[in-house]
């Protein structure tokens, strides 16, 4: 019998992880409205001890309770970013966002969980990178977290290291790179032999879908033709780099009987082969991110070096301007499922490292504490998805493909509250002198956003009080993934059965066979 997330207590033993959590206040949120991904409706809310104790009308209370009138405001549950590198070391530095000033800006934006990544150098043991991201978040983390873990070279060891990671560490998500040829990428038979392993082990394989051989050849003729500058980043990986690997890499995993999650979903024509995949029936999930739902590659050609250098990451802003708007309506129609933010961000010093050369501007860009805004002004407010909806992009699928629900993602007795009181029609204008995240720079910056988080909630405790924040560093804990996720394995099974290799009787060949000839 599967273990659901119910079952996965995570019992601490390390003591840096922040006061027990039982002694939280009594919060009573009343005349709200409550949106779930499937359904929205008036209710009241009881927590206590970080939890959800009563949803319904008339509720009795125990004396005590904060009283929270979410009149007029809708109810939802806590944003779940699926993809940040908060404090990662790349590229020469590390990202500016760590996991404190990450999950703070996190939770002003009204997300209350994030999913990271342990990104193990060349030969580094995956156990070993994960107890030092470990070490690293869990002092810091403000809000609830989980770990995928990327594969980044193949051997006995590293197969070892991914079935205890699924047993033992609560890891149930990998991540191979088919870019970053000088230090993340696998070759084709290494990332079958990764997704395979996946299948067997009941993980999610996750892909960073561009082709880095040919981002290899194309950097260096461009460098060699005098393009220098952000905008090389740019032509040097067009959408067909990313279309191609896309398609290779959901080819690889139905060969390998395996489902995949596409990272960070950058291009139109990426987006139409997930969508025709699944179509056919493949188990194919497609992730776009804020910066791609928000804003464009045209900013690659602005002459200010610091504003075009802030916009590089990988796969690149499309210059397409119609591609928002359209990764927007395939998000509204299911055609892409869920929502992170690839979250790793660099001061201007540090996008500097590639001031003359733009293979070397690190790559990475800011969303966490913006995803929210950014999904309400273009999803909601043009009409393309409704609340539901955006429940679901922004928090319930994640929750279903990590396999934490309804513990996260849902507002319903016996899950965490991890509740955000949001108000659909209030404005806030993003700026980088305004935000809470680390980095000098945010590439929605002047952009004016309806929809905005008033009171957030995470494990029971207020942390966004009438829009002040008020975070606690630690109060977060680790939220083990349990592998098995029924929506991405509940039919795997059987169609490991219906795919049975077919051999055929047949009386043997007896006819005359040529003299092979020894190459000379
Ligand atoms: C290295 C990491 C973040 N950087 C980026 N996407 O540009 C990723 O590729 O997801
Ligand atoms: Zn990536
Ligand atoms: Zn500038
Ligand atoms: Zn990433």
């Amino acid at each position: 019998e599967p273990i659901t997330a119910h079952d996965v207590r995570f019992t601490s033993a390390e003591p840096w992880v922040a006061g027990d959590r039982s002694a939280q206040s009594r919060v009573f949120i009343k005349n709200g409205l409550i949106v779930n991904d499937d359904q929205s409706f008036h209710a009241d809310i009881y927590i206590e001890d970080g939890v959800i104790k009563q949803v319904g009308t008339n509720l009795v209370i125990p004396g005590g309770a904060r009283t929270i009138d979410a009149r007029g405001k809708f109810v939802i549950p806590g944003g779940i970013d699926t993809h940040t590198h908060f404090q990662m070391p790349f590229m020469g530095t590390v990202s500016a966002d760590d996991f404190y000033s990450g999950t703070k800006a996190a939770l002003a934006g009204g997300t209350t969980m994030i999913i990271d990544f342990v990104i193990p150098q060349r030969g580094e043991s995956l156990l070993d990178a994960y107890e030092k991201w470990r070490g690293w978040a869990d002092a810091k983390v403000c809000c609830d977290y989980g770990l995928h873990v990327a594969v980044t070279w193949w051997g006995d060891q590293v197969a070892k290291d991914m079935e205890s990671l699924c047993n033992e560490k609560g890891v149930n998500s990998f991540k191979v790179f088919m870019a970053y040829k000088e230090s993340f990428m696998l070759e084709d038979p290494e990332i079958y032999s990764v997704f395979k392993l996946c299948k067997e082990l009941k993980a999610l394989p996750m892909v960073h879908a561009e082709n880095g051989h040919l981002i290899e050849i194309k950097s260096r003729e461009l460098l060699h033709q005098g393009v220098v500058g952000p905008e090389g980043h740019l032509q040097s990986r067009p959408e067909e780099v990313e279309e191609e690997a896309t398609s290779r890499a959901i080819t690889i995993a139905d060969q390998a009987g395996a489902p995949v999650y596409v990272v960070h979903v950058m291009s139109k024509s990426s987006a139409n082969v997930i969508a025709k995949a699944r179509r056919e029936g493949k188990i194919v999930f497609g992730e776009p991110i804020a910066a791609g739902l928000g804003t464009d590659g045209s900013h690659h050609y602005n002459k200010c070096w610091r504003h075009a250098a802030g916009h590089v990451m990988a796969p690149p802003l499309r210059a397409d301007p119609t591609t928002p708007g359209y990764l927007m309506d395939l998000l509204a129609n299911n055609d892409l499922q869920l929502t992170g933010t690839d979250n790793c961000t660099f001061n201007a010093d540090q996008k500097a490292i590639g001031k003359d050369n733009f293979t070397r501007i690190p790559n990475g860009v800011n969303g966490v504490e913006d995803r929210m805004s950014i999904i309400w002004e273009k999803g909601v407010y043009t009409g393309k998805m409704d609340p539901c909806r955006f429940v679901a992009v922004t928090s319930a699928t994640a929750a279903k493909v990590f396999n934490i629900y309804p513990k996260k993602g849902r507002i319903a007795v016996g899950s965490d509250a991890d509740i955000v009181i949001w108000n659909g029609e209030a404005t806030r204008t993003i700026s980088a002198k305004t935000h809470h995240q680390a980095v000098d720079f945010n590439i929605f910056e002047g952009l004016t956003c309806h929809g905005v988080p008033e009171y957030v909630i995470t494990g029971g405790s207020i942390v966004m009080d009438e829009g002040q924040l008020k975070v606690t560093q630690g109060l977060g804990r680790f939220v083990p993934t349990p592998v098995n996720s029924q929506c991405v394995y509940g039919r795997v099974g059987t169609r490991d059965k219906i795919r049975q290799p077919e051999i055929v009787e047949r009386d043997p060949y007896t006819g005359p066979v040529v003299e092979i000839k020894e190459e000379d």
